[in-house]
């Protein structure tokens, strides 16, 4: 009688879950564990949260939705909170757990944890896997890692994604382990009291996930995907697939499958592909945190080169508060506190603007994301941050957007600045004025 533990971290799914399946099919009881780790609360070096108030409430959706899924099977979640090892170990041995099953993160502390864990429990069997990319590491070459975007595109362009997995969960089997342990009783209502109530324009959940793949394959919007992706605002001008994928709501194998289904019946296109090249930019970022470790976080990043900016208090506040003295950089700021989300072209025109007009150092900007995206991803994240900052693996050396210009082409009637900044007079106060690097 083999008895296991799944534990769910950023696979909150059953579908196409291959470390879950794996576990499955090696246990004859099993019990089912998420824990929100305490340190998710608390500060980081650069004094925000890990988690932000738009995030945990999309982490409660996600649970709640997992939670119900197993029900109907027969299953309990268990929801923890406290120090994950602490909560793990405590669950192995009180419980004479024998299996351990887990996605196999690419984040640095995420992986450190697992091993730590690994070597406090030697006896224990683990099944770690990652279920949240399209390769397999024996896929990916290590060369082909050691380069740009370009390199790794022209040589997993024919690689193989396979074809997402049905879970292997049924009603009977493997039996519910009646377990002991204490756990957080009211989690639902726990969390719901630690999440905001403000607006979202996401809802978590694997089942909401499947549904709005579904509904946006269900229009025509992938076929204008490659015109419409940077505009600035509109839900079907870009998939707004990320938050999902980022909690693993759904793989990037499911998306991939449905993208493949769209060309089908559809016929591919220029933007059709296009949103497979988008998927292989995250793919590409995740498959080189693993190889960069500690160097995703540096200041002077994959490159080793120090960038020219540095700590400025005031300047960083401004920026994230939207009180800056560019009325884009603000909406876009506004927005995303708002909202927890913030398109790609708006990243990237308030991560220059952070870099090179207010000359900050881009970790506290990578950090300020971390918090507030609802999407945030730790591979994506400090790795767009890297591009942007000119400390990553990127040809050009670092990127800078003129201000004025993508407010042209981005908004053109000032539209998107009158919706999130309606009160100019906010923008820059008369003691600010000599603090900015630029003429106002
Ligand atoms: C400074 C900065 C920080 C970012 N932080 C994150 C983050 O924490 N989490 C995150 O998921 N994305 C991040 N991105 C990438 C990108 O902005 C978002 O993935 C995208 O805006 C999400 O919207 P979408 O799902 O509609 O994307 P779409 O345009 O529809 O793209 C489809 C999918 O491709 C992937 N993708 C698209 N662009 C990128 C990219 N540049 N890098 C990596 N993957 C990409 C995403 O998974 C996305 O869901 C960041 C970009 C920048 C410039």
């Amino acid at each position: 009688m083999k008895t296991a533990l799944y534990w769910f971290t950023e696979d909150l799914r059953l579908h196409d879950n291959v470390a879950l399946n794996s576990t499955l099919y090696a246990c004859d009881e099993i019990i089912f564990v998420y824990v929100l780790d305490e340190y998710l609360l608390k500060p980081t070096n650069y004094n925000h949260v890990h988690v932000g108030d738009i995030r945990l409430k999309f982490i409660k959706e996600s649970l709640a939705d997992l939670s119900d899924q197993l029900q109907q099977l027969g299953y309990e979640l268990q929801v923890f909170r406290g120090e994950t090892n602490t909560v793990l170990k405590n669950l192995v041995t009180t419980n004479d757990v024998d299996i351990i099953g887990c996605h196999h993160s690419v984040g640095l502390y995420e992986r450190r944890n697992l091993s730590i864990l690994q070597s406090q429990l030697p006896d224990k069997r683990f099944i770690c896997q990652n279920n949240n990319l399209l390769f397999g590491s024996k896929q990916v070459e290590p060369n082909v890692l050691n380069g740009s975007f370009s390199k790794f595109r022209k040589k997993t362009a024919q690689t193989a994604v396979y074809e997402p997995v049905e879970s292997v969960l049924t009603d009977t089997l493997p039996r519910p382990l009646s377990y002991e342990g204490e756990r957080l009783e009211h989690w639902r209502f726990y969390l719901e009291s630690n999440s905001s109530k403000g607006p979202s324009v996401f809802c978590g959940g694997e089942r909401k996930a499947l549904l709005e793949v579904e509904s946006y394959f269900n229009t025509d919007a992938a076929l204008s995907y490659k015109q419409t992706r940077n505009e600035l605002e509109g839900h079907t001008n870009s998939t707004k697939f990320s938050p999902y994928l980022a909690l693993g709501n759904i793989s990037p194998r499911e998306i991939v499958a449905n993208l493949k289904r769209f060309e089908h019946q559809h016929g591919a296109n220029d933007s059709t592909y296009w949103i497979f090249f988008e998927i292989l930019w995250r793919e590409f970022f995740h498959h080189k945190a693993i190889l960069k470790g500690s160097k995703l976080f540096e200041f002077s990043g994959e490159s080793g080169k120090r960038p020219l900016t540095t700590y400025y208090p005031q300047r960083f506040l401004s920026w994230c508060n939207g009180e800056t003295s560019y009325p884009l950089v603000n909406a876009l700021m506004k927005e995303l506190n708002a909202t927890g989300f913030m398109s790609n072209r708006g990243r990237q025109i308030v991560a220059s603007c952070l870099v090179n007009e207010l000359q900050v150092d881009w970790r506290y900007g990578a950090a300020f994301f971390q918090q507030q995206l609802v999407d945030y991803d730790v591979a994506s994240n400090w790795g767009n941050w890297q591009y942007i900052a000119g400390v990553g693996d990127d040809p050009k050396g670092g990127r800078h957007f003129n201000i004025n210009k993508q407010a042209e082409m981005y908004d053109p009637n000032g539209a998107f600045v009158r919706k999130w900044s309606p009160n100019k007079s906010v923008w820059i106060s008369e003691t600010d004025i000599a603090d900015w690097p630029q003429e106002v």
